[in-house]
């Protein structure tokens, strides 16, 4: 069990510019937020507001220009290359709209690519057959063990978003980061993802960070924050599973630290 004080993930004071031209265009304003561990959060805004600016700093795929960012105790933004590897690669899963699957290669071989990537050839040979029991398995947990040998593009999208969700369960991580996962899923497909998610949440106990446009799938979540100009404000009337009203023990976890 968590208590409501059990952050898993923590961003303090994120400030994220990009550069054009000699311009400057400041992106996160002073960011700061807390994901507890065991819920599932959503997080909304418009579009080009910098949700996805901020999963990519949580994922330490890329760099924010001050602030940090904690991990289960742990400051991991200022770490070296091979330590933020380490994290993305074991303690974090990372979905996205469009799948990213490779496309030449089948569902199970998709699942298994970044374990093999991140093995030598002789560290490979040493452990595929547990891996590939492992991704039999993941293949399992999302209901696609019957298409193990089929090719995406042999795949509706909803097979496709569970296949990447196998994979990126492969390292068992603690959490999963989730960029608008059912965005390219007609309503009723992406529910069906949903329920995968949640499922995933309570039976798995993995803490889940959603982005999403779409503000009925954010209400099932059990919390939700707003990104608005590059600030981000906690929604806390958005809570536990769709019932409106404020959780109980819930605290105002993002400031808005202009
Ligand atoms: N590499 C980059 N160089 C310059 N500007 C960028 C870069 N990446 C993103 N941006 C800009 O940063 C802003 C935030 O982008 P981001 O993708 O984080 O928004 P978002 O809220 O996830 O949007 P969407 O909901 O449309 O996916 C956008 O205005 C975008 O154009």
């Amino acid at each position: 069990m968590h208590s409501s004080n059990d952050l898993l993930l923590e961003a303090r004071g994120i400030r994220k510019s990009y550069h054009k031209d000699k311009i400057e265009l400041p992106i996160l304003r002073g960011v700061d937020v807390g994901f507890v561990a065991g819920e599932l959060t959503a997080l909304v805004g418009r579009s080009g507001s910098g949700k996805s600016t901020l999963m990519h700093l949580l994922a330490t795929l890329d760099q924010p220009d001050s602030g940090e960012v904690w991990f289960d105790g742990n400051r991991i933004d200022n770490q070296s290359r091979a330590k933020r590897d380490q994290y993305r690669n074991s303690q974090i899963g990372i979905i996205f709209q469009f799948y990213h699957l490779l496309p030449e290669l089948s569902a199970i071989e998709n699942v298994l690519a970044p374990a093999m990537i991140r093995r030598s050839v002789l560290g490979y040979l040493r452990d595929r057959k547990q891996l590939r029991l492992r991704a039999e398995a993941m293949l399992d947990r999302v209901g696609l063990l019957n298409r193990s040998h089929h090719q995406p593009s042999e795949m509706s999208g909803g097979e496709m978003q569970r296949v990447a969700i196998a994979r990126s369960l492969m390292s068992n991580p603690k959490m999963l980061l989730a960029d608008e996962p059912t965005g390219n899923l007609d309503t009723e497909t992406g529910a069906t993802i949903l329920r995968l998610l949640r499922e995933l949440n309570q039976e798995d106990d993995l803490t889940i960070v959603m982005i999403t446009h779409d503000d009925a799938i954010a209400e099932t979540a059990d919390r939700c924050y707003r990104m608005c100009d590059g600030l981000l404000e906690s929604n806390d009337a958005i809570v536990s599973n769709g019932q409106s009203g404020i959780k109980q023990g819930s605290t105002k976890l993002a400031t808005a630290a202009a």
